[in-house]
């Protein structure tokens, strides 16, 4: 199904995360130890409230965690300072959220160049790159319109291509077909092992989907802040 995964891409040992609310502090991440591989394209499941986008967050450089380290290709992301996680991010992580986003005052492709931009490329050689990665999710025809001339799903590929103009070796979506008919879900996440899977690329993808699960190459279950579940499907009793 997918290339034989052949390096870690996140090593996340011994993660605790408290939040305080009030004189409350809440665990609601315990002991969790996970090895996520190139190569592969891992789902992390579970109910509402389970702690799958603290975890993400934790994962991907934008939310410290109370207890453990995160290596992320082998550096320690939280030991480096502020500004060398923000490039570290910039160069190495791509982002697909389930609001998309998306600046309204600005064209398509010039959203979908915002890494590139933030990266100090030249505006033309930015916008070109960013249509290119366009055609390949077939949007290219859209590049000139604004957010609020596209379709959701037209916008959802915006966001997308964003996510991967820039090569990430790491993407990170949060529920990318929750808003999207079956069909359609299973084309973006055709396309996301497509585009942000290979041998040294690894995608991360949260969902509640379960018309998706046989997509995945591994899943990890969470269950009130623990990983109950690590395979390549679905525990039978989900
Ligand atoms: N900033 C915060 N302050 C206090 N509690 C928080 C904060 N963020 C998350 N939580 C709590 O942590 C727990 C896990 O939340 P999280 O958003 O990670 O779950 P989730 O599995 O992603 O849920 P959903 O599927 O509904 O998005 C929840 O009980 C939530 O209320």
């Amino acid at each position: 199904m997918s290339a034989a995964p052949i390096s870690k891409a996140i090593s996340v040992r011994d993660i605790a995360r408290d939040f305080t609310a009030g004189q409350q502090t809440i665990r609601v991440l315990h002991d969790i130890d996970i090895d996520v591989h190139s190569g592969e394209l891992t789902y992390i499941v579970g109910e509402s409230g389970s702690g799958k986008t603290t975890l993400i967050s934790i994962m991907c450089g934008i939310l410290y965690p109370t207890e453990g380290t995160v290596r992320v290709f082998d550096t320690d992301i939280y030991h480096l300072s502020d500004t060398e996680l923000v490039e570290f991010r910039l160069n190495n992580i791509g982002f697909i959220f389930q609001q998309y986003n998306l600046i309204p005052a600005i064209d398509a492709a010039s959203n979908a160049a915002v890494p590139l931009i933030a990266q100090g490329m030249d505006r033309h050689e930015a916008r070109e790159r960013a249509v290119a990665m366009m055609d390949k999710l077939n949007i290219a025809d859209q590049a000139d319109k604004l957010p609020n001339q596209l379709s959701g799903g037209q916008q959802q590929r915006v966001a997308i291509a964003r996510a991967l103009v820039h090569e990430p070796r790491l993407v990170v979506c949060d529920e990318p077909t929750a808003a999207l008919d079956a069909r359609s879900g299973r084309r973006v996440m055709d396309l996301l092992r497509e585009v942000a899977v290979d041998e040294d690329r690894a995608c991360i993808i949260v969902t509640h989907d379960n018309r998706v699960f046989d997509l995945a190459d591994r899943i990890l279950v969470l269950e009130d802040g623990r990983v109950t579940h690590d395979g390549a499907e679905m525990p039978e009793d989900h």
